[in-house]
């Protein structure tokens, strides 16, 4: 996928308007060291622990927005995103089980604030709002991770050999996780000419950066449980 796609359209604008968040999310701390191979372990496992009962929450509002649609080519690329969301979680149940964490063990960990403030927001927004901009909500997470695993495999500082975090990053540069992404953006577009994005872009563009905000906090509280790994289980 050229970096272009997440350039043009409606998701390029919403992104654009995003500014320093946006980047302050691609390109986190957290994301930095993950490339070089040096990100603390207890970082990587408080995140991809919450990010196992984030994905549950985010399935939930993807099936949401499936009931929100009429037309089945609609409904079938809602359901092919919640599917996409639904197949991240093998690569997290992989990590954990060489930590010796079962799935069990996964889905009773506490959610942590930054977990219960993401997921909340986007299904607040998908019960409160239409579809549009349920799909403003949901795209910082989808797109994001497929430039995060585009620019760590192009930048020279990533390491890819004997980096235990190199699998995710194949994960997020993979050929069908960006077919996903590709579809969810035309969505987007579509869903968009539609219901008048144009008219309602200041509104769409809040939510969008205010998920682009709560992404970034997401990995700081990765970062966090270096310090206090107290609350890191
Ligand atoms: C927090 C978060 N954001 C995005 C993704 C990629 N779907 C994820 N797994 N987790």
């Amino acid at each position: 996928m050229p970096a272009s796609m997440f350039e043009f359209g409606l998701f390029g604008r919403l992104r654009q308007n995003a500014g320093p968040h946006w980047e302050h999310y691609v390109a986190h701390p957290f994301l930095q060291q993950l490339g070089a191979g040096t990100l603390p372990e207890i970082a990587f496992r408080r995140y991809l622990t919450q990010d196992y009962l984030f994905l549950v929450h985010f399935a939930r509002a993807y099936a949401l927005l499936v009931t929100k649609f009429h037309t089945l080519p609609e409904i079938r690329a809602a359901a092919g995103s919640l599917n996409n969301i639904v197949a991240e979680l093998p690569l997290h149940v992989g990590y954990c089980a060489g930590w010796g964490l079962n799935e069990t063990q996964m889905e009773r960990e506490p959610e942590a604030t930054e977990t219960i403030n993401y997921t909340r927001y986007v299904l607040d927004i998908g019960h409160s709002g239409d579809a549009l901009e349920l799909l403003a909500a949901l795209l910082p997470c989808v797109a994001g991770y497929a430039e995060v695993g585009l620019r760590l495999l192009a930048d020279p500082a990533t390491v890819m050999e004997g980096n235990p975090y190199a699998s995710w990053m194949q994960n997020y540069s993979d050929q069908g996780y960006l077919d996903g992404v590709k579809a969810a953006i035309e969505l987007l577009d579509r869903v968009g000419q539609q219901r008048g994005a144009d008219a309602r872009f200041d509104r769409l563009s809040e939510i969008f950066t205010t998920a682009t905000r709560l992404e970034g906090a997401f990995w700081q509280m990765g970062l966090n449980a270096v310090e206090n790994p107290v609350n890191a289980w």
